[in-house]
């Protein structure tokens, strides 16, 4: 059984393994053992906390496969970003050039530095490994964090936000970066992203052109990654858009990437999932559900074919399941089809 749950101490090794694996351009996981490991103390002191509105909490989830123990993915959520560093974006829009005498028209898109998304929950850190790609298990590790929000809404703000990672090569070129850094920087991509990751963000968003740039300027390269997303986050985005996500134009300072946005209430897990009454047996059915636990920082979900009859007020797990969920009979379980 594939199991979600908050991430503990015992997970460092794990997740040091998999800040390697994910590359250039997944921010939220440099390769720095100090800051991982602030990542999994910050984490468990999140999970702990009471919290009645959003502040700085970030929430770590691994998914263990549970016959193996080994941790084969992660995913997060940052409850609200921006409230003491400035969390900063490009904002694509567009400005009409016109003369009537001349008979010019030209609509010109720009791109405007602002930090509109300040408070917004982000949903990050998605990351699932290459031979477990595959029987929901990426749906799990991304669309599970919605149930915990469902559960917990007060800890979480009214719009949900997900940076996605935009183009870049596997040395780590992004042809966006490559016109800021000649113009403006003299350091590489991996080095931008390694420091923004490391929380020196502000640092380098000081050296960022503050006046509004005309995308018709920069060059062709840069000019056709706008909005476009890496390769390898194909699948993240899409599972974000049948959620609801809308891309509204704003990217990313540094590799253009888009950033997608839903409000809360009309995330399709949010709207979807119901709580149901444990009951203990036989279930074979072939209806994948997404079920969770409605615990705090004892939180597990998993994915399961099951017979789901959505009008019930009672779902029936088999007893395996329910110990992996940490279910008894009589408990409440979240859960919604996948
Ligand atoms: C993102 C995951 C975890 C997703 O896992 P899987 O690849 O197993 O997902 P999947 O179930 O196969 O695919 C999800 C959906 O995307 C569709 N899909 C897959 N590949 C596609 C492609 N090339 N173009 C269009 N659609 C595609 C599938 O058909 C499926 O939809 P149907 O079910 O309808 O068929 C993984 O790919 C991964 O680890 N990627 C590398 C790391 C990465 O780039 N992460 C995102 C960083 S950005 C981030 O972290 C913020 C976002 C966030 O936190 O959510
Ligand atoms: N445009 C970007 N590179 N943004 C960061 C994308 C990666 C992802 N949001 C993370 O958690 O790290």
């Amino acid at each position: 059984m594939m199991i979600l749950r908050p991430i503990q101490q015992c997970d460092y090794p794990a997740l040091l393994k998999i800040a390697h694996e994910s590359g250039h351009g997944f921010t939220s996981l440099p390769n720095n053992e100090e800051l991982l490991q602030k990542k999994i103390d910050h984490s468990i002191s999140s999970f702990a906390k009471s919290a009645s509105h959003p502040g700085d909490e970030g929430y770590l989830f691994v998914l263990e496969d549970s016959e193996t123990g080994e941790v084969v993915g992660t995913s997060a959520i940052e409850a609200a970003v921006g409230l003491d560093d400035a969390f900063y974006h490009y904002h694509l829009s567009k400005a009409i050039h016109s003369s009537r005498t001349l008979n010019v028209y030209k609509a010109v898109d720009i791109l405007t530095l602002c930090n509109d998304y300040t408070g917004a929950t982000e949903l990050c850190t998605l990351f699932l490994k290459d031979g477990y790609r595959k029987n929901n298990n990426g749906k799990l590790l991304s669309k599970a964090r919605f149930m915990f929000i469902k559960q917990h809404q007060e800890r979480f703000a009214e719009t949900v936000i997900a940076e996605m990672r935009g183009v870049s090569n596997e040395q780590g070129n992004s042809p966006f970066w490559q016109w800021l850094e000649e113009h403006f920087f003299s350091m590489d991509f991996p080095t931008a992203d390694y420091l923004t990751g490391i929380g020196q963000k502000v640092f380098i968003a000081e050296l960022m052109p503050k006046y509004p740039i005309y995308v018709n300027l920069l060059s062709k390269d840069a000019q056709a990654v706008i909005g476009k997303v890496h390769d390898n986050t194909r699948p993240a985005i899409e599972l974000l858009k049948s959620e609801g996500f809308t891309f509204n134009g704003y990217v990313d300072i540094f590799d253009a990437g888009p950033t997608v946005e839903a409000k809360v209430d009309n995330i399709a897990t949010i709207r979807n999932a119901k709580s149901f009454t444990v009951k203990i047996g036989e279930n074979s059915g072939d209806t994948a559900v997404m079920l969770a636990n409605e615990k705090l920082n004892d939180f597990r979900a998993t994915v399961a074919q099951l017979n789901f009859d959505e009008i019930s007020s009672e779902l029936t797990l088999p007893q395996a399941m329910a110990d992996a969920l940490h279910l008894q009979a009589g408990d409440i379980v979240t859960a919604t089809r996948i």
